[in-house]
């Protein structure tokens, strides 16, 4: 039997710096954060210090540490071996590229097999989920006071979960007529919402899938587009006739917000919105549109008209069950500062601009 529930307590323990073993159906591994993790805890964790370290296949890439292992699949883990010198300041340069360009890498560092594979992965997808650093100290067969399993995440994941949770009239300044519909699962923390505007006339809805981006948003950053997308969307759909804005709290492109604000770091430095994911460890997109379809079909629609240029939202959408008769671009004029990353989703992730 799988439990949600204890992943919601995992994801707890790993912000609060707690070892958690996890068990695959290739073996279990002990698990202690790097980015909450400090020597003290180590020290109790490790007693031995021999644990090895636990990278994503993109990290031990920008390290130069991926000669044996495919830097194509970068949520595939990689262990790298601990050398007597390896304390925890330099495990942390490991796991966090703040310090790349500046602080030369002690060495040399080995990468060795992983034999629980699916464990592994499964931590590095923990990690993401828990908006942390994806790295930690690992002992292989190692246990700790909370054990969950790779089949825990996977429910804790599954977009099965969410229900209808409270709907209110919402007038908006875009769309007057409007109700909005929040959904939640017993364990997440972030509600999702759809906001319905304009009334149900026989034909498939307008649909946007828009993924929260706080900076964009709220903010009004002008290093993306989402914060006038957004807007755009509104006033389309409400144009449109009847529609649906689903908001998906996916900040970061699935990675959170403290992830994202150090892949703008990165950007800082020079890398573009694709190379600061890969060397934070990160897929370049972790979300999963699956719970968009979920909320679509909780809300009685299986075939909608889809705005967006990013055509991963049709296909994963199709692939979950809902019809998309059509894809409607919703490319908004750039300013100086989104150009560069615009032309990155152009040139690097498909987008159809
Ligand atoms: N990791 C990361 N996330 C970003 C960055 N810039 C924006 N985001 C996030 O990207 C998400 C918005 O996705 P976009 O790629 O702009 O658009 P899309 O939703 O894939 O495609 P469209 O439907 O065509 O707009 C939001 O969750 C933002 O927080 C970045 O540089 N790095
Ligand atoms: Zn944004």
């Amino acid at each position: 039997m799988s439990d949600a529930g204890a992943a919601a307590r995992a994801i707890d323990a790993l912000r609060r710096g707690w070892p958690v073993a996890i068990a695959g159906s290739d073996g279990t591994l002990a698990l202690l954060p790097i980015e909450t993790g400090d020597p003290v805890r180590l020290a109790a964790f490790d007693p031995d210090e021999r644990a090895p370290i636990l990278l994503s296949a993109g990290r031990a890439a920008t390290l130069k540490l991926a000669n044996q292992v495919d830097a194509a699949v970068p949520d595939a883990p990689v262990l790298v071996e601990r050398a007597s010198w390896l304390d925890f300041a330099t495990a942390t340069a490991l796991a966090d590229p703040q310090f790349d360009l500046r602080t030369p890498l002690k060495g040399p560092f080995h990468a060795i097999p992983l034999a629980a594979h699916d464990a592994g992965a499964a931590a590095l997808r923990l990690a993401r989920i828990s908006g942390m650093l994806p790295a930690y100290f690992v002992i292989p067969g190692g246990q700790a006071d909370l054990g969950i399993t790779v089949a825990d995440i996977d429910a804790h994941e599954d977009a099965i979960r969410l229900t209808i949770a409270a709907r209110a009239k919402l007038p908006v300044s875009g769309a007057e007529n409007a109700e909005i519909v929040a959904f939640r699962t017993p364990e997440s923390p972030g509600e999702h919402i759809a906001l319905l505007i304009g009334a149900p006339n026989g034909q498939p809805p307008l649909v946007r899938l828009h993924s929260e981006c706080l900076t964009g948003d709220v903010l009004g950053s002008l290093k993306c587009d989402c914060g006038p997308q957004l807007d755009a969307a509104i006033a389309a759909i409400a144009a449109s006739g009847w529609g649906i804005l689903l908001y998906l709290r996916q900040e970061g492109r699935g990675i959170g917000l403290i992830n994202k604000l150090r892949a703008y770091a990165l950007q800082d430095q020079g890398f573009d919105t694709v190379d600061a994911n890969t060397r934070l460890g990160f897929a370049i997109d972790a979300r999963d549109f699956s719970v968009a379809a979920r909320m679509l079909t909780l809300l009685g629609q299986r075939s909608v008209r889809l705005l967006t240029n990013n055509p991963q939202k049709v296909a994963q959408l199709e692939a979950a069950g809902i019809n998309v008769i059509e894809r409607v671009p919703h490319f908004l004029p750039t300013n100086p500062h989104n150009e560069r990353y615009l032309a990155t989703k152009r040139d690097r992730t498909g987008h159809q601009l």
